[in-house]
């Protein structure tokens, strides 16, 4: 629901919030470029202004203080009327005051776009929409990074959601600030609330009637500091009853020519301070410097439409739409989903299909709405995904609770399905959360939970050998992911480790297709001849042939690099990794990105270490190779046999001997007494220490195993200060890429 309120207004008004949003950004210069040259003297009165000005300008009918500071002296000569702008000191003039045509025309564009009334309602219903987007988008990033405390944490998802979410956290305050004061102006415009310029004061009936004093001598002016002025307006010459207006910051009133005395003065009230408290943050004008950071938090306004409008199309793209679904009340078995992106919603789909093709009528429906009270399934399966820190996806946040209400059940059978990513630290908690409600509930566990790391389509397919022997229909699950377009690649180069052993590994080399083609400028032309961005640590996704579902390889290389790097080991039946290992020089592969970012060395000079073990080295690798800064980084990796097996020995050597490497440590397991990559973590847990307190990070690259055995080992050596691998994760101090 807050999801919809969020997407649909942001849909809806995208472009006015975007014209609203840079429009108001440009005027927000206006204010700090006026107040530029705008000082003034301490303690100088209003009397005295007024004379210095009346000697320069004879013909001043008016002075105004602009709200950003900026003296204006308005005048009759007999040439016509004038404005200048006024040094306070002197009363001499500055610059003529013509106030810029351009600033006018946006000024026109932001209040109303040029449609006058229609358009000044098209603003207002636009700040009113922004102001739903503040909220809403507020309360989804709370939900999303797991509590207010977390707000500061590192953003996880896809990169549109990331820039989303990381901008929207940085304007956040001065968007929503904006978008209050922009919906109460235009309240007030339209009178659905006062502004409280209605209090004007009654003009005297009566003056004192004598002759008019000097300007410089009336005790109201010389009562009266400049700071406070807003504006003075001179009587008319040679009209008995003209007075002076006093307009100040605190009240308006008039001034006797003769007397000096205050007349009907009338202090602003309550509502009229508080719209102009109001304007002035809208408009920055007299917190020029406000107005500047309001400016550029408006100036995001483009960027999260843009970027919000990407997340609502890829999320729409990985709901898929189900066939046969059957109503709860005459379904044999339910599926219940919880998702937040969707992607879920695929495997969801996929299992939905299989059923169905086995002849079961199946009813699938998001957690939240799932009624299954009025059921006669007896077969419940949930398929849900883990948000914020160790929360429920939007669709299932409802859940439990309701769960919780219910009588006990125990004629019904269920199997959890988690999807997160280890990453993590609480991975896949609210599947292990709803299995453990379902059996407080007296439900019996058909299956046991399977986390499922990634939308790993291997994992879940092997989840379906288990849940159709369960059911007694072999169920084939094959999820294929919606994945990006892939470019074509070349195998530029091979180097080949432990061929003697059963599973040897190989490094592969590929550059873009069109760039090892021949054919010359013409090819590079019109083919994509470079490679797409993308990083180490990334995964490159390879569709072997005969196969629908794509594998996933960590990243050796940068696109900086100009080869797409990946490591292999042959796994023993293994499709794809047979296939590439069956790869010659110059042949071709076809191949996409998946971003990564969550596996990345931070920026900055603290110490990182690596940790691997097998091919996991390939990305670590790849982190020491762009390691151009020469900030300290130390690897620790494990490998079977140095004779035949020491991945990128000659590479690592280099990095060593030009210090883009600190140190490198190794441990094999088929030399001597055989030693794992965690053991020559304990025999260094001094030097680990020290590294860590100093700010170091881990990054951990390997088969889960190994990445088990090293948190162990961590949580060892981390104990006598007080940290463990739990607490450096939620500080985005270590991750895995585990597989
Ligand atoms: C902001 C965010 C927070 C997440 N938090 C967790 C988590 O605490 N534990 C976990 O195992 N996975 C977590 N994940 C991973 C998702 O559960 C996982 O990617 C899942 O497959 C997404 O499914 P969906 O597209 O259906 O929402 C998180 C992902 C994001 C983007």
């Amino acid at each position: 629901m807050l999801r919809k309120i969020h997407s649909l207004p942001g849909l809806v008004a995208a472009l006015f919030i975007a014209v609203v949003g840079v429009t108001g950004a440009i005027l927000s210069v206006d204010p700090a470029a006026e107040r530029m040259g705008a000082s003034l003297p301490a303690g100088l009165n209003v009397a005295r202004l007024a004379e210095r000005v009346q000697t320069r300008y004879p013909g001043a009918e008016q002075i105004q203080r602009t709200p950003s500071g900026a003296l204006i002296v308005y005048y009759q000569t007999g040439s016509g009327a004038g404005a200048d702008q006024v040094d306070p000191a002197s009363g001499n003039r500055i610059r003529p005051y013509t106030p810029s045509a351009f600033f006018r025309w946006v000024k026109q564009l932001h209040r109303s776009l040029f449609l006058d009334t229609t358009g000044r309602i098209a603003t207002g219903v636009t700040a009113v929409l922004m102001l739903v987007l503040c909220v809403s988008g507020l309360m989804l990033l709370v939900h999303r990074v797991g509590g207010w405390r977390a707000l500061a944490r590192p953003l996880h998802g896809s990169r549109s959601q990331r820039w989303h979410a990381e901008v929207g956290r940085l304007a956040i305050a001065g968007l929503l600030i904006s978008a209050i004061t922009g919906t109460y102006m235009s309240g007030a415009t339209f009178g659905f609330v006062s502004d409280g310029m209605q209090d004007e004061p009654d003009f005297p009936s009566t003056t004192s009637g004598g002759p008019p004093a000097p300007v410089g001598r009336l005790p109201a002016l010389v009562a009266t500091d400049v700071a406070d002025l807003r504006e003075l307006v001179f009587p008319e010459p040679g009209d008995a009853a003209a007075v002076y207006t006093l307009r100040t910051v605190q009240g308006d009133g008039y001034v006797d020519p003769s007397s000096g005395a205050l007349l009907a003065f009338r202090a602003h009230s309550g509502t009229r301070e508080a719209y102009e408290l109001l304007y002035r943050l809208h408009t920055g004008e007299g917190l020029w410097w406000f107005g500047l950071i309001l400016g550029v938090c408006a100036l995001t306004s483009p960027w999260m439409a843009v970027t919000g409008a990407t997340v609502w199309w890829q999320r729409r793209r990985a709901k898929p739409r189900l066939s046969g679904n059957s109503r709860a009340r005459s379904a044999e078995i339910l599926i219940l989903v919880g998702s937040e992106n969707n992607s879920t919603w695929g495997f969801a789909r996929v299992l939905h299909d299989a059923l169905r093709e086995a002849g079961r009528r199946v009813c699938t429906a998001p957690m939240n709405q799932a009624s299954f009270h009025d059921s006669p399934a007896r077969m419940v399966f949930v398929l849900t995904a883990t948000y914020g820190d160790g929360g429920a996806p939007s669709s299932a946040d409802q859940f439990l609770a309701r769960l919780a209400q219910r009588p006990p059940d125990p004629a019904t059978r269920f199997a959890v399905l988690g999807f997160g990513d280890r990453q993590f630290p609480k991975f896949c908690q609210f599947a292990k959360d709803v299995d453990a409600a379902f059996r407080a509930h007296g439900c019996q566990p058909a299956l046991e939970l399977v986390p499922i790391n990634r939308q790993s389509s291997q994992e879940f397919a092997r989840w379906g050998v288990a849940a159709g022997d369960m059911l007694g229909s072999g169920l084939k699950l094959e999820y294929t992911p919606v994945h990006p377009q892939t470019f074509p690649l070349c195998l530029q180069e091979r180097i080949d480790y432990g061929r003697e052993e059963s599973e040897p590994t190989v490094v592969l080399r590929f550059v873009a297709a069109s760039v090892a083609a021949p054919g010359g400028l013409l090819n590079r032309l019109f083919k994509r001849d470079r490679l797409p961005h993308f990083e180490a640590g990334d995964l490159a996704g390879i569709i072997p042939p005969g196969s629908a579902m794509p594998r996933f390889y960590s990243l050796a290389s940068g696109s900086g690099n100009g080869v797409l790097e990946i490591c292999v080991r042959k796994q023993p039946g293994g499709m794809c990794s047979t296939y590439l290992h069956g790869l010659r020089v110059g042949d071709r592969v076809e191949a996409f990105i998946q971003p990564n970012p969550q596996f990345r060395p931070a920026s900055g000079k603290s110490p990182v270490i690596l940790i691997g073990a097998g091919t996991g080295i390939g990305p670590l690798a790849g982190f020491i190779r762009n390691n151009t800064g020469k900030y300290p980084m130390y690897l620790y990796w494990g490998g079977r046999d140095p004779e035949s097996d020491f991945l990128y020995e000659p590479e690592l050597k280099n990095y060593l001997a030009d210090a883009r490497l600190t140190q490198l440590h190794t441990a094999f397991s088929r030399v001597g007494n055989g030693v794992r990559v965690q053991t020559r973590l304990t025999e260094d847990a001094e030097n680990m220490r020290r590294l860590i307190g100093g700010g170091g990070q881990v990054l951990v690259c390997g088969s889960s195993a190994m990445a088990h055995s090293v948190r162990m080992a961590l949580d060892e050596i981390l104990a006598p200060m007080n940290l463990s691998v739990q607490t450096l994760r939620t500080t985005g101090r270590y991750r895995e890429d585990v597989f």
